[in-house]
């Protein structure tokens, strides 16, 4: 018989950053319980089945899977989304681009297009907060896609909807007011892809080309065809990358271009607005 505070106190996780968050996370899972059940009940004994799916859940995550796949699921926003493998985990900083586009936008109805949008996080996040904004997200991949339209459909967001398409290549003519991507922007040679919790994510998902920024520059290339005049590109993209997207925009003919830091201090977003 073993009680919840052994089992916590014994989880070995040496390569985790959080290892004592990773084991309260899987234990709390294996219980079906909420995580503030473990220090309510530190003292309760947990059932031998319940104990077996927690062993499991600590070998994946020593393996260095990350706890969002292992559970399913990840908080963004204020929505708990799904997650699986062939999409990437939402991460808190990409909540500044949309923070920043919900301040930058009035909140009158608009078309909104989120640019490679995975599990659909950024899309259902606006969607959530602007009830008269149409939001469409469009990825690569189908399987994240089909992701997408579980989120929504479990979160009940009709005003935002999910297709197929490479880039802008399904969206024929159509022109928004905003359009905001976290799209991949890794080197392909950067160290980071084989270490820690980003190995088990797709390529497809983080890796532009030998600089990171090949898709940015796409990106940034075709918005102009589906911008109304007036409207934004917003952009993620890595800590050291700001100077090269804020030029491609300019290049591009992007008014207003200026890159917006998260709470650490680095440039992680950059935006333009399409002239009139
Ligand atoms: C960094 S992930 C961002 C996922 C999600 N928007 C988020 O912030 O959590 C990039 C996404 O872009 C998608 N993607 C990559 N290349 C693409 C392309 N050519 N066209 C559309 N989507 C693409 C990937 O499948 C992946 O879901």
């Amino acid at each position: 018989m073993t009680i919840i505070a052994s089992l916590l106190n014994a989880a070995q996780l040496p390569d985790s950053p959080t290892p004592r968050l990773d084991a309260e996370l899987l234990l709390a899972a294996a219980l079906g319980k909420p995580r503030s059940f473990l220090h309510t009940w530190p003292e309760r004994v947990v059932a031998s089945e319940a104990a077996e799916r927690y062993a499991g859940y600590l070998q994946r995550r020593r393996a260095g899977e990350p706890v969002a796949y292992i559970l399913g699921h990840q908080g963004f926003w204020s929505l708990d989304l799904e997650v699986a493998p062939h999409t990437l985990i939402p991460r808190p900083d990409t909540e500044l681009l949309v923070e920043t586009a919900l301040a930058l936008i009035p909140a009158t109805p608009a078309q909104v297009l989120d640019l490679g949008t995975g599990t659909g996080a950024i899309a259902l996040a606006l969607a959530c907060e602007r009830p008269g904004w149409s939001v469409t997200g469009v990825d690569r991949v189908a399987a994240a896609v089909e992701l997408a339209e579980r989120n929504r459909s479990r979160l009940q967001l009709d005003n935002a909807h999910f297709a197929e398409s490479h880039w802008f290549s399904a969206l024929g003519e159509q022109r928004f007011n905003l359009i905001v991507s976290n799209p991949p922007y890794i080197a392909a040679k950067d160290p980071h892809l084989v270490k820690g919790d980003v190995r088990f994510e797709p390529s497809s998902a983080l890796v532009a080309g030998c600089d990171g920024l090949d898709d940015i520059r796409q990106i940034i290339r075709e918005a102009p065809q589906h911008l109304q005049p007036g409207s934004w590109l917003m952009l993620e993209h890595g800590f050291d990358q700001a100077a090269a997207v804020r030029d491609l925009l300019v290049r591009q003919g992007f008014h207003q271009v200026e890159s917006r830091c998260d709470l650490g201090g680095h440039e992680r977003i950059s935006l333009g607005q399409w002239p009139c």
